[in-house]
């Protein structure tokens, strides 16, 4: 399988469900595995640099005694395949996965009155206040699962503001993982991308149409999924790149989207 990054992290065996939200591209192949491993191969040399590197500054006994577990960042664009990313990186390390966008979900679904207001910006492409979503990231991050095995982080952070908040709460990531996809194929994506509700499943009309029938006529799709609000949130997410590419270039593993559409 793909995804081989190696780093001498604490991986516990044993993780009981951790009620973790669901995946958004359990079953698409937004990059090959081929590539993922070539690249991730790549990457993973530049790593083995930088933990020899690390392992030096800290020296080998401090190294030993303070294995923490892995926390990773991951960043894209709506529909860059961070889903399917996170599932891999989940499966090898055995990481809370932690999806702002999902967390916010649930509150509308729960009808709060964050959940209401967030709605409000998710309609319009835009982000949900710092207010809401920092602490609701925040919380999460502090549950024992997301201490005791490490965490995965996708969505969050997307802005400067967010990311310097979470840096005072003491939350920094080891990794940050970027995906770079070209704007088009982003579109086409998220206009055809649906969901079974009954499985979690998610389908792309043209690319990775449903089975049958039955499973066709109960698929849905998620609110912000138009052509014009993709627009909006893909320029929300333009706008804010740059600051928090910045924050953790030296910590950057990057992931290049280079094949055909329907690979999704
Ligand atoms: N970290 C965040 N800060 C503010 N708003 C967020 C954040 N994460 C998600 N959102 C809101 O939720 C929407 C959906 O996010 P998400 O599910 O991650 O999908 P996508 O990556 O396709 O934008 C975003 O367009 C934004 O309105």
């Amino acid at each position: 399988m793909a995804c081989l990054l190696n780093f001498p992290v604490a991986v516990p065996q044993a993780k009981p469900s951790t009620g973790k939200p669901p995946n958004l591209f359990p079953n698409s192949r937004a990059f090959s595995s081929l590539s993922l491993s070539l690249r991730l191969g790549h990457q993973k040399n530049l790593l083995g640099h930088r933990n020899r590197s690390l392992r030096k500054q800290m020296g080998a006994t401090a190294m030993a005694e303070e294995r923490q577990p892995l926390k990773i960042m991951i960043y894209g664009a709506p529909a860059s395949g961070k889903g399917t990313q996170c599932e891999l990186i989940t499966n090898k390390y055995n990481l809370v996965h932690i999806a702002a966008g999902d967390l916010l979900r649930s509150e509308i679904a729960a009808g709060t009155d964050n959940g209401k207001l967030a709605k409000e910006f998710m309609d319009k492409g835009q982000l949900v206040p710092d207010k809401i979503v920092v602490m609701m990231v925040k919380e999460r991050l502090m549950q024992p699962d997301s201490q005791q095995y490490g965490w995965l982080l996708d969505g969050y952070p997307r802005s400067l503001s967010q990311a310097t908040a979470l840096k005072e709460f003491g939350f920094e990531p080891d990794i940050f993982i970027l995906l770079e996809v070209p704007e088009e194929i982003l579109v086409e994506r998220v206009v055809g991308r649906r969901m079974d509700p009954v499985t979690g499943r998610i389908y792309h009309l043209k690319y990775s149409p449903p089975e049958t029938e039955e499973i066709a006529a109960r698929l849905t799709q998620r609110f912000d999924d138009t052509k014009e609000k993709v627009v909006l949130r893909l320029h929300t997410h333009h706008q804010n790149a740059e600051a928090v590419l910045t924050l953790y270039k030296d910590i950057t593993v990057k992931l290049l989207k280079n094949v055909q559409v329907n690979s999704i």
